[in-house]
């Protein structure tokens, strides 16, 4: 057979395959398929009730599709065990940041790193040497990520007491802990006045770049999205409607139909 030529056919990083969610009778999501490459960083976006919140539960094994399946470097995620989510390469941040408000910026990042250790209480109390190796590295690891995204000064505050913005740096610290292939951002801007969507947006590229993260980020900012997106899916009413540049997107009929139909902007 002949042999193909390396990078002509390279197989998406995640390849989403024909999924369906139904909710009763409601069919939230019907046949959605689109590939990610590594390094990209793709929106999807759509009006509300359009499907984006329920396709990226699917994707953070939070929900079971009804159908299709979803692959990760071709190994499907849907037969692996929804707490294996972390080990299997995809972070996440949450729509309202999920911190543990009352321990500190380090703490909380350091729970992130778990996934990544081979500890467990036993080697833990025994304080094994491999542990302690173990432990020196995640301390290491822990510190980098901390200064990359400039939280050291706050390492030791809980986190209850910083503001919103800082704690989604927070978020993405313990999510850039685990090490992930991909991560998912779920409307990162929500919450945050136009300067800190800005210093965002640059913070995700510069992730991006850096570290080679495959970012999906789900998002109603049309602006970050415009602006840091390769790629953007848009659907609604639980289908896909374009995909594309966030040009071509941008000057899809049927997303402009879509949009201005819908109370989003
Ligand atoms: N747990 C659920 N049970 C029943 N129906 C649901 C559930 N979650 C979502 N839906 C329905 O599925 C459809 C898609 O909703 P979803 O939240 O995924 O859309 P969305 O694009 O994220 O919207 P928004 O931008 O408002 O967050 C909607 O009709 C919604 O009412």
């Amino acid at each position: 057979m002949m042999q193909a030529h390396s990078g002509q056919t390279a197989s998406p990083l995640l390849a989403v395959r024909d999924v369906s969610v139904v909710f009763g009778g409601i069919v939230a999501l019907n046949g959605i398929s689109f590939d990610m490459k590594k390094g990209q960083i793709l929106g999807l976006i759509g009006p509300n009730g359009a499907g984006k919140t329920t396709l990226f539960n699917c994707l953070s094994r939070l929900y079971q599709p009804s159908k299709g399946d979803i692959l990760l470097e071709g190994d499907s995620i849907l037969t692996r065990p929804p707490h294996r989510i972390s080990e299997m390469g995809i972070g996440r941040t949450f729509q309202n940041v999920a911190l543990f408000p009352n321990l500190s910026v380090l703490d909380n990042v350091r729970v992130g790193t778990h996934a990544r250790t081979n500890s467990d209480i036993v080697s833990d109390s025994l304080r094994l040497p491999w542990i302690r190796r173990g432990e020196k590295e995640m301390n290491k690891r822990v510190d980098d990520i901390l200064g990359y995204l400039e939280l050291r000064n706050v390492a030791h505050t809980p986190v209850s007491g910083l503001p919103f913005g800082t704690q989604k740096r927070v978020e993405l610290a313990r999510a850039l802990a685990t090490e992930p292939k991909i991560l998912l951002l779920d409307e990162p801007a929500g919450g945050l006045n136009h300067e800190e969507v800005y210093i965002l947006g640059d913070l995700v590229r510069k992730i991006r770049d850096d570290r080679g993260v495959t970012v999906l980020l789900v998002e109603h900012h049309m602006g970050l999205v415009m602006s840091i997106a390769d790629h953007v899916v848009a659907l609604n009413f639980g289908r896909k409607l374009a995909e594309g540049t966030p040009t071509q997107v941008q000057n899809d009929p049927d997303v402009i139909k879509a949009y201005l139909g819908s109370k989003d902007q």
